[in-house]
């Protein structure tokens, strides 16, 4: 069964001489995410909005988890719904606690249960609770409170998460991480995920499922990301994935999927001495340095540690141009190599543990390849 189901939906928006949707048939299967996009006034807002009843459907049903949702409370339903916008909506003069404590207050819980949920949820999505859970929301960053928003929407653990463009206005960099971590956390959770963005790169990265809509709500295509990209429905899901398809592939390729993990690394409490010898052995001019948790802590060439043979790894390494994460794109990776002018990245995990590399070579050579990558699937 499937968790999230539209039936023939059409809206009208009152007075409006056309549907802003029309006879949309979608199915989202349980622990999917699909995103929508298309042109600007497609009807994507409208279409996941029309999920928690903040819009109702002019015609057609919706089903959630099996129920129509028009014969049950809005209340009760959007109480089994994450909520994540653009512009957050946390409330500025409730702290980032009680922010994050809004459903769990609806629902009438235990404060001790509800604080302690909130010291989870913080440190689930990468803040610290002792430093954050008694700022405001001034005090903090666009990207912290982006996290803060999806704190409050796990709030009550539920089932379904709405996510419209979530993370649409935060810089590349803290975005490329912040959906890094997102897919980590639903590789946890299974939700059944709608979310909405009109970036097709985010499209391909996030989603299971790609529903295309062209405007007038009218469904180009739903499918897999690697169907989206080697079989588009017709022109207009052609035109709309762009040109560029070679470099598309790339999208469809995690990082971890192609990184080389038998890195030779040296430690930070080595000599340059060490190093040196064990650089020249395996014949690298350069060497990782981590500390005992396995962070990455910078490099050292090999010229470094030939010329200054007394000293230990942390007085001569240098720090990391850039770094990419296991779950990031092959499409990430690459760009950030061609912005910073190099041709390898060190890869990290969750925990910034240095787990691998990935070069511009593994790249080109995705690039080339004649059939798109299959890598992931819908099912
Ligand atoms: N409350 C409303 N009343 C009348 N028309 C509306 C209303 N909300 C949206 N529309 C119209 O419905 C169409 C779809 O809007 P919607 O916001 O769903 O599109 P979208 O794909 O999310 O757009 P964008 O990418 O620009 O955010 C648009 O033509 C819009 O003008």
């Amino acid at each position: 069964m499937p968790m999230i189901q539209f039936n023939n939906v059409t809206k009208v928006y009152p007075g409006a001489p056309q549907p802003s949707v029309k006879n949309l048939t979608i199915s989202v299967p349980e622990g999917e995410t699909c995103v929508v996009i298309g042109p600007s006034g497609c009807g994507k807002t409208t279409t996941m909005k029309m999920v928690n009843r903040l819009i109702e459907p002019t015609e057609g049903e919706i089903l959630v988890g099996g129920r129509d949702i028009m014969k049950q409370s809005s209340v009760d339903l959007r109480r089994g719904m994450g909520y994540v916008i653009q512009q957050i909506g946390l409330f500025p003069h409730f702290t980032i606690r009680d922010n994050v404590a809004t459903v769990p207050n609806m629902l009438g819980w235990k404060k001790e249960r509800t604080y302690q949920r909130i010291d989870e949820l913080l440190e689930v999505v990468g803040l610290d609770p002792v430093q954050f859970r008694d700022r405001y929301p001034s005090q903090l960053s666009g990207g912290q409170r982006q996290r803060v928003g999806v704190a409050r929407a796990l709030a009550a653990d539920p089932p379904v998460m709405l996510m419209d463009e979530p993370f649409g206005a935060i810089d590349p960099i803290t975005r490329d991480r912040l959906q890094n971590e997102f897919l980590r956390l639903q590789k946890r959770m299974k939700k059944t995920i709608m979310f909405v963005t009109h970036d097709i790169d985010e499209a391909l990265k996030m989603g299971t499922l790609v529903c295309i809509l062209q405007v007038g709500g009218v469904l180009q295509q739903l499918d897999s990301p690697s169907h989206i990209l080697s079989a588009p429905a017709n022109k207009f899901v052609a035109d709309f994935v762009g040109s560029d398809r070679g470099l598309k592939k790339l999208t469809l390729v995690r990082v971890s999927e192609v990184m080389n993990t038998e890195l030779v690394v040296g430690r930070h409490d080595q000599s340059a001495d060490e190093l040196a010898a064990r650089m020249r052995q395996r014949g690298e001019d350069s060497l990782f340095i981590v500390d005992e948790m396995e962070h990455l802590i910078g490099y050292v060439n090999l010229e470094d540690a030939q010329t200054q043979p007394g000293q230990r790894a942390s007085a001569i390494l240098q720090h990391p141009i850039a770094v990419t994460e296991a779950e990031a794109t092959m499409k990430d990776a690459f760009s950030q190599m061609l912005s910073n002018g190099i041709r390898y990245l060190p890869v990290l995990d969750g925990q910034k543990r240095l787990v691998g590399m990935v070069t511009a070579d593994d790249a080109q050579r995705l690039i080339e390849k004649k059939q798109p990558a299959l890598s992931r699937s819908a099912s």
